[in-house]
Order: structure tokens, then sequence, then C-alpha cells
């Protein structure tokens, strides 16, 4: 991977605080989803987290962890994503921990294969918005501005556009894609099977799955083939 994701189209978030059957797991590991993110906003160790990699083992596609927290920096991952929020007035989530962490492991990280990772929290109810205080309601031209805060001023790889647990507005997720030029976009939260995933899909170059894999895997694997299928509109 010489840029982060590349060619990640449909992406599925397992979190390592929550369980998932080994016979649901498998179904992951089959689905054909371009990657697997390991990732969660909380209750996150160094045990849960190594133990799921370690259930990843067998996995045919690029696994990759999103690093919350310091004592989860451990080998083994095909990937590093470091998040930024970039739409929190609290500059301990948006450089902060990260540069104490660096304190800590700055010499040890695999800087080939480890990114940044530009977060817009949009759910002011997420776990990812209350933990790092984000401003979360936000216009379509605010979230432009920090689009292309992201891309032209920071110039990040990826604009993560974050809906954690409740499908977003889609008008916006245009309005931001419009305003990127070199930043990948991401899309994450509150996609329940197919339809919202193809609608995500038009948009976003990345579709991630996360939560209803918990709650109704026959539909979290359905999304897989409706990301496949969709073309992006540009
Ligand atoms: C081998 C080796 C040493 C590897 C090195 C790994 C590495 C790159 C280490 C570098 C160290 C480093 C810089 C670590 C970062 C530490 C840190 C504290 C970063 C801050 C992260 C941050 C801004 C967190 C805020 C919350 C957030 C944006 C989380 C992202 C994930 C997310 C939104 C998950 C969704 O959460 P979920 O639980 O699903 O949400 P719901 O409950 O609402 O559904
Ligand atoms: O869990 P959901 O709502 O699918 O969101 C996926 C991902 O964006 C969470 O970080
Ligand atoms: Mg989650």
């Amino acid at each position: 991977m010489t840029e982060p994701m590349e060619g990640w189209r449909h992406v599925f978030k397992l979190d390592p605080d929550r369980e998932l059957g080994r016979r649901e797991l498998d179904a992951v590991l089959g689905s054909g989803t371009d990657a697997i993110l390991v990732g969660g906003s909380s209750g996150l160790t160094y045990d849960n987290t190594a133990a799921l990699l370690e259930q990843l083992a067998s996995a045919p596609m690029p696994v990759a962890l999103e690093v919350t927290r310091p004592e989860l920096a451990m080998p083994g991952f095909d990937a590093y994503l470091v998040p930024i929020v970039l739409n929190t007035p609290d500059g301990g989530w948006i450089t902060g921990r990260q540069a104490r962490a660096l304190e800590e492991w700055g010499g040890l990280v695999p800087w080939d294969k480890t990114w940044a990772e530009g977060y817009l929290i949009l759910n002011p109810d997420c776990e990812a918005a209350k933990v790092s205080g984000a401003e979360a309601s936000l216009t379509e031209l605010q979230a432009a501005a920090y689009a292309r805060l992201a891309d032209r001023l920071l110039r990040l790889p990826l604009l993560y556009v974050e809906y954690s647990g409740r499908f977003g507005d889609m008008a916006l997720l245009r309005r931001v894609k419009r305003a990127l030029s070199g930043a990948r976009l991401v899309y994450g939260g509150g996609i329940d099977g197919p339809e919202r995933a193809a609608e995500a899909a038009r948009i976003a170059t990345t579709v991630v799955v996360g939560n209803v894999l918990y709650v109704d895997p026959a539909a979290a694997l359905a999304t897989v083939a409706a990301v496949r299928e969709t073309v992006p509109a540009d």
C-alpha cells in the first residue's frame, strides 16, 4: 500500500470490545470486503485488540488498526491509522495525545504503513463525539470548510466523515466531496444494509460498515456487493 486505503471501496470495522462469533467472523473473512479496520472509541485494551488480531490471522485482506490509545501500539497489522479529530476545540484530540504517544513510540512506528486520518465527527450522540468533545452539529458550509482545511491546508491523505451509529446527511457528504482535491473521502455511520451502503458509495470512495455486523450479520454482508456494484458519481 503506497497510499492509505488504496483500492479499498468497502471496509468492515471490527470493535475489539464487542463479541462476534467465529462463524460470523469467518463470514466476514469470506465476504469479499477490501479490508478490515480494527477500532472503536472506548473499551479498547492491548489484550482485547491483540486477541482480535489473532482471530484475524487468516484474513485474506489487509487488516488495519485505528490507533486510539498509546497502549494499542503493537506489531502485526498491515496498516496503522492515527485519528486526528478536526472539529473539536480541544487540542488534546487534534495533536496533544498523538504527540505524547509518539514520545513513547516514535522510534518504533512503521512509518511506511502509518497514516493520519482526519476525522470529521458529525453525530453529536456518538461515543467518539462525546470522548473528543467534537462540535458535531455542522452546516454543509462548515463541513466543507473543514474538508478544505484537511485537504488543502493540512494535506491529509484521508478525510473520514463519521456518523457512527446514525446514517448521515448525504447532501452534506456530497458537498464535502466537492471540497476535496486529493484526500480520500471515507464515510462511516448507520449503514444497516445494501440500500444505504449503495447511497454512501455513490459519494464516498471508501465505505465503512460497523455496528450492523453485531446486530444483523446477513444485512452487513449484503453491503459488500452493494458497494462493489455502485459506481461513484463524480
Ligand atoms: C508496532 C508499533 C509500535 C506500531 C505503532 C502504531 C502507531 C502508529 C503508534 C503511534 C502512536 C500514536 C500516535 C497513537 C495515537 C494515540 C492517540 C491517543 C490518538 C488519539 C485518537 C483519537 C483522536 C481518538 C478520538 C476518538 C476517535 C476519533 C476514534 C476513532 C475511531 C472511532 C470513531 C470509532 C467508532 O467508535 P465506536 O465505538 O464504534 O462508536 P459508537 O460507540 O458510537 O458506535
Ligand atoms: O458502526 P457504524 O454506525 O456502521 O459506523 C461505522 C464506523 O464509521 C464507526 O467508526
Ligand atoms: Mg462501533
